[in-house]
């Protein structure tokens, strides 16, 4: 089922493509600064349903969809290298490259930021943006725990710009289709869920979802299990859960 809702997604995507090729820019479009040359950002380019990233997720986390919006441009790009930032720009056809995420905020032509470091440092990030007047787009998970997100969505209200994660498998057709058969109650209520995600074996040692001082680990990386139980039985506000980890060797692939 899960697989057939995927398909269609990915289906409609596709077709969209090539039915609404790039549009001109609106004079006004805002302009986005990204944090970061995360691969996320362009495990993306142009989207094929036959081309996935590593982590499995679909082309065009940013690039791709900024680039094809008529009311949105690519701006700037930062990096806490400036050679990185500027191969990062010319590739992807931003307007600029900054070596410091600090001189990319303080750009006052940048209208929001889109934050891509890793999990450890969403806090920190999207603080000093909304400090420098910019709205966020933050990647998933929010924050490293309760009390950052807390102080960060106080400080999203008092600044009056938009503090958002970067949670996009909220707006599939997918995804709301998959709630209106549940709610439909075609199926019968819902007694129970059982909500498991597996990630590619492949994740090479380094890599920050094994750094716990950045905030890795799976429950912080897998949080679409979550996110989509408590959306699927519309429970936003739903405060305690239980979980058992189940550590298993890792496995390797000749
Ligand atoms: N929404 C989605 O579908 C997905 C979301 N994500 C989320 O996106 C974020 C980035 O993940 P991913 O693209 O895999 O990460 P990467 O490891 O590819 O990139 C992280 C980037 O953060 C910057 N950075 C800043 N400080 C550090 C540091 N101390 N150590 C390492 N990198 C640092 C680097 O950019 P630079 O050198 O340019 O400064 C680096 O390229 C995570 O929060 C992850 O959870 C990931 C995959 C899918
Ligand atoms: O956000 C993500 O989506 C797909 C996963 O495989 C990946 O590890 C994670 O960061």
């Amino acid at each position: 089922m899960a697989l057939l809702l995927q398909s269609y997604t990915f289906g409609k995507q596709y077709l969209d493509s090539w039915l609404h090729p790039a549009p001109q820019k609106n004079p006004n479009a805002l302009k986005l600064g990204v944090l970061s040359t995360a691969q996320i950002n362009s495990a993306a380019g142009k989207f094929t349903p036959f081309h996935c990233d590593t982590t499995g997720a679909n082309e065009g986390i940013v690039i791709d969809p900024v680039a094809t919006h008529p009311d949105v441009v690519l701006y700037a790009i930062a990096s806490r290298d400036e050679s990185t930032a500027a191969s990062f720009a010319s590739k992807y056809h931003f307007q600029k490259s900054y070596g410091s995420y600090e001189a990319l905020l303080a750009d006052p032509e940048v209208d929001f930021v889109y934050i891509s470091t890793p999990n450890g440092l969403h806090f920190e990030w999207a603080s000093k943006a909304l400090d420098a007047g910019k709205h966020v787009l933050l990647e998933k998970p929010f924050t490293s725990n309760a009390i950052e997100a807390e102080a960060l969505v106080q400080k999203s209200k008092q600044s009056g710009k938009i503090l958002m994660e970067a949670f996009h498998w909220q707006f599939h057709p997918a995804a709301h289709l998959f709630r209106e058969l549940l709610d439909s109650g075609e199926y019968g209520g819902i007694l129970r869920t059982d909500a498991a995600m597996t990630t590619t074996p492949a994740v090479p040692p380094g890599d920050i979802r094994w750094q716990f001082d950045l905030a890795g680990g799976s429950l912080m990386d897998m949080t679409y299990a979550i996110s989509f139980t408590r959306y699927a039985l519309h429970a936003r506000h739903l405060r305690r859960f239980s979980a058992q980890l189940q550590a298993r060797p890792r496995t390797t692939r000749g």
